[in-house]
């Protein structure tokens, strides 16, 4: 064999060339119409210019009926740190996975969790190659091993995806199994049986986009995390994920120079007195936080809380806030799940939890009890409990009941409970607890007038009860703290947090709730 030419006598220049540009052209023109870019273009534009070395790209270059194997994997630096990545080229039989595909991406998450560096996935396909099942499927090296893979690198190193197109059936997984997934609106889905296949099952007549689409997962269902409008947004999703977190779990979050105008956060004005008046939690957490340092996580899906990474002082940490603007605050099965997720991804990462509380608790009713509202507060309660990361719980406004534990109150081992000066901490709000032990004596005074006072007293005793300074003379919590003095008050208590031993029970794991 001559230098520079394969066996069967291509040249090997030539054969390269093909390779690298994937299907036929009749493929990449559908795709340009539909605003989509090629998979090599995506990786191009998500790594540091000349740094991605590429593994297996003459995978099926000798393939009958195959232009190329329809996977690009490899290493790159993104910011000048090291990540594996994998490509689906969906100009290569919409990007199904054949068994060199397969092989490609296992060999590929396997590499990234050996050398604990971030594994990102930049998703585009038909999921299994239904031609190819023997090979791809059943087997020990199979489509299986790579949500095996997945999962025994989950908290280990951050796992990202970007979702470009449709991701089907076992190919739903590989977004489901990552920490979080930015789809781009328009062409991205997830969907475990196509259009035809569900109308075939079930009779039902639907769509991709309207069963499995961008807006679907990421405001519905929660599997998508970021809502993006277009190719580029959702690689800089990808960036900025992966500028909070540590190449693995080893390891402390990048910091960066501290970026702070208080002057532009009057954070004290924020917030109402009266518990009726609804505020934006997340402009809190932005008047709190370093400026423009808040990237938030699920911003559409279970409104009621907010989560995401942020810096405080240049260190990263983890925010969950209740959000009074979205149903009152109030905890439901979603937002559960929404804390759950969260919590157990910063504690994977040495990423500190800082909990902003404004909760009346978890809902009530016979809706969420069919939901399993018990089953899903008690995985939150589980999160919280088994993180180890520096917490701090700061009672923004108000924490009432099973809210309390939800969200690190003083039973779960916090580093610190701090509440600001009107702050309130109680099983229920005064309202609800005076209706819930004297409805009786209520409903036996007749006179109007009478019966306004029995509450009246009824209310203020109660208030007296739960006074802010009586729980911190009982020394339920740990510091009354100013808001205009809230921030320094965390950069101090977080740092003296740093330190912490890190371990939570004797046991190979729990039997969580889920
Ligand atoms: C672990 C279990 C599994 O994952 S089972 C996988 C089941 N997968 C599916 O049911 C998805 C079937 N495919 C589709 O629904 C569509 O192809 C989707 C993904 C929506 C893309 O549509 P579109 O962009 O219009 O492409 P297309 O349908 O014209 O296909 C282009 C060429 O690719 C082929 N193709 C597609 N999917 C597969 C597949 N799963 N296995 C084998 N080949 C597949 C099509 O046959 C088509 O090939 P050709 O252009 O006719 O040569």
């Amino acid at each position: 064999m001559g230098a520079g030419v394969t066996g069967d006598g291509v040249a090997l220049e030539q054969l390269r060339k093909r390779v690298r540009a994937g299907g036929a052209e009749k493929y990449h023109a559908a795709n340009s119409a539909k605003g989509k870019l090629f998979a090599r273009e995506r990786v191009a534009l998500l790594v540091d210019e000349g740094s991605f070395v590429e593994d297996g790209l003459y995978a099926n270059a000798l393939a009958e009926g195959l232009p190329a194997d329809g996977v690009v994997t490899g290493t790159a630096t993104i910011d000048g740190r090291q990540v594996c990545l994998m490509a689906n080229d969906s100009t290569v039989k919409a990007g199904s996975w054949g068994a060199r595909t397969a092989e490609k991406i296992i060999r590929i998450i396997e590499r990234a969790y050996d050398n604990g560096v971030p594994m990102v996935y930049l998703v585009d396909s038909a999921g299994a190659r239904i031609t190819d099942q023997v090979e791809l499927f059943p087997g020990r090296r199979g489509a299986g091993k790579i949500f095996w893979n997945q999962v025994r690198a989950s908290g280990s190193i951050p796992q990202v995806c970007a979702l470009f197109g449709p991701s089907a059936a076992g190919g739903a997984y590989i977004p489901a199994f990552c920490d979080v997934v930015a789809m781009v609106d328009g062409n991205a889905s997830m969907y475990l049986g196509s259009d035809r296949m569900v109308e075939m099952v079930t009779g039902e007549k639907t769509t991709l986009e309207a069963m499995g689409g961008a807006k679907v997962h990421c405001a519905e269902s929660g599997v998508g995390h970021f809502l993006c409008k277009s190719e580029a947004e959702a690689l800089d999703v990808v960036k900025r994920y992966l500028s909070y977190l540590p190449a693995n779990w080893t390891q402390a979050p990048p910091t960066a120079p501290a970026k702070h105008a208080p002057e532009k956060a009057d954070l004290a004005a924020l917030v109402p007195a009266s518990e009726r008046q609804a505020f934006d939690m997340r402009r809190y957490v932005r008047g709190l936080l370093d400026e423009g340092s808040f990237f938030e996580i699920q911003a559409l899906w279970a409104k009621e809380l907010t989560v995401g990474f942020g810096r405080l002082n240049g260190e990263v940490v983890g925010v969950v806030g209740n959000n009074s603007m979205f149903k009152g605050g109030v905890l439901f099965v979603d937002s559960a799940d929404k804390a759950t997720r969260f919590v157990q991804l910063c504690d994977a990462f040495n990423v500190p939890l800082l909990f902003l509380s404004d909760v009346p608790g978890f809902m009530v009713g016979s809706a969420v009890e069919k939901q399993g509202i018990i089953r899903h507060g008690a995985k939150m309660i589980t999160a919280i409990s088994e993180a180890t990361v520096p917490k701090i719980c700061v009672v923004v406004r108000k924490a009432y009941g099973a809210g309390l534990y939800a969200m690190a109150g003083p039973g779960f081992e916090p580093d610190a409970t701090i509440a600001l000066p009107t702050a309130k901490i109680a099983v229920m709000g005064a309202e609800a607890a005076v209706n819930a032990v004297y409805a009786n004596k209520i409903a036996a005074i007749e006179d109007e007038a009478e019966r306004a006072a029995f509450v009246a007293a009824k209310r203020a005793e109660y208030e007296r009860d739960i006074d802010i300074v009586r729980l911190a003379s009982e020394l339920v919590i740990d510091a009354i703290v100013e808001p205009h003095e809230l921030r320094a008050e965390l950069v101090r208590r977080f740092a003296a947090a740093g330190g912490k031993e890190r371990h939570f029970s004797r046991r190979r794991h729990g039997v969580t709730p889920v």
